[in-house]
């Protein structure tokens, strides 16, 4: 069926994306080869992993191929995630302005999920889980988006209150699985602290300069929050939003 994908043109659309790519990493190598000398506490990933090639101080030798592919994968895994949990964080602020006005106050936020499912996995062995045959080799898809949304798990599910977490003991780092927007396991995303301060920074600094409103005439019943599904959630429409500065 392979065929198929040069018909429709999703191959060449493919390559051209990889070139695209594959070019701009051979960018971002030269660059940081030509900034010989970068101070220690100055490095950043891509200084340590060319350094890592060039001392062969690793057990495994790193090609330039890998030193690529490490830097897609954080492209890939840190930006969508990031920007994605920030727009729902903001879709669900403006059109609750009571939480807005706590979250102004005690820069608190509720966790909100950019991804629908984990990364997939494969059951190694044949084995029965909460009465369920799975044998080994299936591919498994956790619904976090459904978890999210499991009356059992949560009162009000489909309603934004962050308030419910003040004083739960459920936490976010893969223990409590009611509540693994970062995953859990020895697959769980590596990057939970960056993320939470990326994001915790980001929003604070957003409603610590500015209050926020939706356009005139728009209600919050009016604002359309469709989700497209995919590895990242994204909004299928884009949010408008009014910033005021918050000190005149
Ligand atoms: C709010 C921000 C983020 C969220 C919600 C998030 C969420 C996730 C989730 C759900 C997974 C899959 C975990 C699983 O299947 O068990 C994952 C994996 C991963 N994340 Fe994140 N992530 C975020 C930010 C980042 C950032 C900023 C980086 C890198 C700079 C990053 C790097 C990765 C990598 C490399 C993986 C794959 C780990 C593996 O397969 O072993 N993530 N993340």
């Amino acid at each position: 069926m392979e065929f198929v994908h040069s018909l429709t043109g999703m191959k060449s659309k493919l390559r051209y994306t990889f070139r695209r790519f594959d070019q701009f990493f051979d960018e971002v190598i030269t660059e940081h080869r030509n900034s010989k000398g970068e101070q220690e506490e100055k490095k950043d990933l891509v200084d340590i992993l060319l350094d890592i090639q060039k001392d062969g101080s690793s057990e495994i030798s790193l090609t330039m191929d890998n030193i690529k592919a490490v830097i897609l994968d954080m492209f890939a895994a840190g930006t969508d995630t990031t920007f994605i949990t920030l727009d729902w964080a903001m879709t669900e602020l403006i059109m609750n302005p009571n939480a807005m006005e706590k979250a102004q106050d005690e820069r608190s936020s509720g966790y909100i999920l950019p991804a629908p499912v984990l990364v997939p996995r494969e059951s190694l062995e044949d084995v029965i889980i909460d009465g369920y045959n799975i044998p080994a080799k299936t591919r498994i898809y956790v619904n976090v988006w459904g978890m999210g949304r499991d009356p059992e798990l949560w009162g009000n599910p489909e309603t934004f209150e962050p308030e419910r977490f003040i004083g739960s003991g459920i936490d976010f780092k893969g223990q409590d699985f009611e509540l693994i927007p970062f995953g859990a396991g020895r697959r769980s995303c590596p990057a939970i602290t960056f993320g939470i301060a990326a994001i915790e920074i980001a929003l604070a600094q957003l409603l610590h300069s500015f209050d926020w409103k939706l356009p005139p005439g728009l209600e919050a019943k009016d604002v359309d929050n469709t989700e497209a599904f995919g590895i990242s959630m994204h909004r299928t429409v884009p949010l408008h939003v009014v910033a005021k500065p918050h000190f005149d």
